[in-house]
């Protein structure tokens, strides 16, 4: 499905020449019913994995396009951790694209459009950046809090976690 081009010394494609190609990816989604958002992930040894929007597509709203295509690399690899891969996104990752980054330990993250130009288009991007940067009183759209069990109960799965022998540390 890549359709990146190479140069005559076929060298690697540069980060513009890649995130052309997020952007493009991006602009066919819409035409296949899906969000304006294309991503490509790179993985350390060079293998390429792209990603789209189906939120609305498949009834799911975590399915942003680097999500999908950190989903697409991590099941081509075989593995949750995506060190030394990088990240190239049609436009600034959200909140959650980030976050996901970083849990998948990818390395670098490259944009075109920034989450001003996805608010110019109505999409939440840069009202959720603000609702993780304020304080509790920029919390309105939604209110998260802590409810008091006993600390035991509280931190019970944690202990089991800790004393699991065979659990897999991520
Ligand atoms: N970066 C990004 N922002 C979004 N906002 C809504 N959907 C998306 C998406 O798939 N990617």
């Amino acid at each position: 499905m890549s359709s990146i081009s190479m140069s005559a010394t076929d060298s690697q494609p540069t980060p513009a020449e890649y995130l052309s190609r997020a952007v493009a990816l991006a602009t066919e989604n819409v035409r296949d019913a899906g969000g304006p958002f294309g991503a490509i992930v790179v993985s350390a040894d060079g293998q390429v994995f792209e990603g789209v929007n189906r939120v609305t597509a498949n009834l799911d709203p975590s399915a942003h396009a680097e999500v999908t295509a950190i989903r697409n690399a991590c099941q081509g690899l075989g593995t949750f951790d995506l060190t030394g891969a990088t990240l190239y996104t049609s436009c600034e990752p959200c909140p959650m694209c980030l976050a996901t980054s970083l849990w998948a330990r990818i390395d670098r993250v490259y944009f075109a459009a920034s989450r001003h130009d996805a608010a110019d288009a109505g999409f939440d991007d840069a009202v959720f950046y603000r609702y993780f940067e304020g304080g509790p009183e920029d919390r309105a759209i939604m209110p998260v809090g802590q409810e008091s069990l006993t600390p035991d109960e509280r931190v019970a799965p944690f202990t089991e976690w800790n004393a699991n022998t065979s659990r897999v540390d991520y």
